[in-house]
């Protein structure tokens, strides 16, 4: 599925009670203006000062210089900031100074004026994907904002006739007059909050510049959304952006499919968290898909440092079960962290801390008959280049990712003769890219979870006080269904991790294993009680 229908689908800005938009890039096709400006100005600078002292002259590179040191700062900001960058300081001067003048306003007002003739003789381009999504949020009775560094913010809107859209307005003329710090500082994006009369923890924030997402991350909007003009995708979401779209279009909802749709559980946090706030939390996670992405063999989906770290920090705070379809003894070996619990073989194996532990004692019933399906497989798949038959102690994963399609139905029919003969001791289920066989006998990941639930407080370790005890499962397969069908029946919130919402029992949804990272980060951060 393209990027563009993942969210679209997914993520419903009208659940915010305001949204602050910056200008350039985001609304306006003006960032590419103001960035001809700056190398025209740096450009024309450096050359005549490499003259006059007999230098190399080295231009300014628009694809590193303009989103690293100038995009979405201040003017004058942006001059000192480049200019540091070269390693040439100048005296401030006074933001009267001529444009002739060798200070940093001097230069940064003469980037102004080369702004504004090519203003006045290009005019100004609209993103109207952007204009028609505020346009649909101010219709579902959000407040909008617009920041933005620059002075003339609202000559630009007014030339594109777009200043209805805005209930509150915060620009560079604000940040001189109030002695504001430019972005990356949270400065403006506070004011602009406080101006709408929200808090920042109930609204989202769209920006294109990397100091535009960290300034609002850092003034703690419950989404920030990076819009990727630049081909710097990661670099947003480094600097604090939750999701990155190529064009706000994406954001905006179709109307025969939104009501239909999951939502992401990343939009949602502050409405999750108001919910979590008076509970006791259990979190229970899957590995393969959640805690790592997908990849081409089982021994490659290695836990990255990252997720080790955030596990551990959550185990802190929470008691944190991995639910695996993997042996348990192979994901504590890939997690590598000493106070989780851990169900293995799709929870007929369980062990934790504090003695806890729990192995499906008619299991062993069914050990002959996986030996027998596991030599058969193994002779029958053996020349099929790329399968693996993969012997776990209460199953068997049969792999076909690396396999030609051809070869399919030879694989299925060999599983499906494998489950013939074990006469009803063995079941066929699915995964990704996996046949796997499993025992009859009625268990799966929802039944351990309840059976774990019972136990931790039998056992003491979550006690049924005066919250209640609400278990969390994240996970991105088919056999995670049998969970989220547990909680969706009785008390629990589900979080499906996959590329786009899917017809699920899941409540919520992440896009990866990084969302689902961030996710818990925010969880183990929050203060106190939750949020
Ligand atoms: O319950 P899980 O922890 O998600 O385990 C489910 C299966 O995960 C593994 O297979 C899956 O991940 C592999 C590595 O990314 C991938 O190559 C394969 O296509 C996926 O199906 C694991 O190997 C199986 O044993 C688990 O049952």
């Amino acid at each position: 599925m393209q990027k563009t229908d993942r969210a679209k689908q997914g993520f419903n800005l009208a659940c915010f009670s305001a949204g602050v938009f910056d200008l350039d890039g985001v609304v306006t096709d003006t960032a590419n203006v103001h960035c001809a400006a700056w190398e025209q100005l740096f450009d024309d600078y450096l050359r005549s000062r490499a003259q006059a002292m007999g230098e190399r002259f080295e231009p300014f590179n628009a694809s590193v210089d303009y989103p690293r040191y100038v995009d979405g700062k201040p003017r004058y900001q942006g001059v000192e900031s480049f200019l540091a960058s070269r390693s040439i300081t100048l005296a401030y001067g006074s933001p009267d100074d001529p444009p002739e003048r060798e200070t940093i306003c001097g230069l940064g007002n003469r980037k102004d004026r080369l702004f504004r003739e090519r203003l006045a003789k290009d005019g100004v381009d609209v993103f109207d994907s952007s204009v028609a999504l505020i346009q649909h949020l101010r219709d579902a009775g959000l407040k909008i904002a617009l920041v933005s560094s620059s002075k003339n913010a609202a000559a630009v809107l007014e030339t594109a006739g777009l200043s209805h859209l805005f209930d509150a307005h915060v620009d560079g003329n604000d940040i001189e007059r109030r002695k504001l710090k430019g972005k990356p500082d949270s400065d403006i994006f506070l004011l602009a909050a406080s101006l709408l009369e929200v808090s920042p923890s109930g609204a989202f924030a769209v920006e294109d510049a990397l100091s535009g997402v960290e300034a609002a991350r850092a003034a703690g909007y419950a989404l920030v959304v990076g819009v990727d003009r630049a081909d710097q995708r990661d670099a947003l979401l480094e600097h604090g952006a939750d999701i990155v779209v190529d064009d706000l279009g994406e954001l905006m909802p179709d109307s025969a499919s939104s009501e239909s749709t999951l939502p992401n559980a990343l939009v949602c946090y502050e409405e999750i968290a108001h919910y979590l706030a008076d509970k006791r939390l259990v979190i229970f996670l899957d590995y393969d898909g959640t805690l790592t992405p997908i990849v081409d063999r089982p021994e490659l989906a290695v836990l990255s440092d990252d997720m080790r770290e955030t596990l551990g920090k959550v185990a802190e705070r929470f008691t944190v079960a991995i639910v695996s379809g993997r042996d348990r003894a192979d994901v504590e070996q890939l997690v590598a962290l000493d106070n989780l619990i851990y169900a293995g073989s799709h929870g007929f194996d369980i062990a934790g801390p504090g003695g806890l532990h729990m192995q499906q004692e008619r299991a062993q019933e069914f050990l002959p008959a996986l030996d027998h399906a596991e030599a058969e497989l193994k002779q029958k798949l053996n020349d099929i280049e790329g399968v693996i038959v993969e012997r776990k102690r209460y199953a068997i994963a049969v792999h076909y990712r690396l396999v030609a399609a051809e070869h399919l139905e030879t694989i299925e029919e060999a599983v499906a003769q494998a489950v013939e003969a074990s006469a009803s001791m063995l079941r066929r289920t699915g995964g990704k890219k996996i046949f796997e066989l499993r025992p009859t006998f009625p268990w799966d990941k929802g039944k351990a979870l309840n059976w774990l639930l019972d136990a931790l407080v039998r056992s003491g370790k979550v006690e049924p006080s005066d919250k209640d005890i609400l278990p969390l499962y994240f996970g991105d397969d088919e056999t995670d269904e049998d969970a989220f069908k547990v909680l969706r029946e009785g008390q629990g919130l589900g979080l499906l991790v996959a590329e786009a919402p899917q017809p699920t029992e899941a409540h919520y949804w992440l896009e990866d294993p990084q969302a689902v990272g961030r996710f818990l980060q925010r969880l183990c951060n929050a203060d106190g009680e939750l949020p």
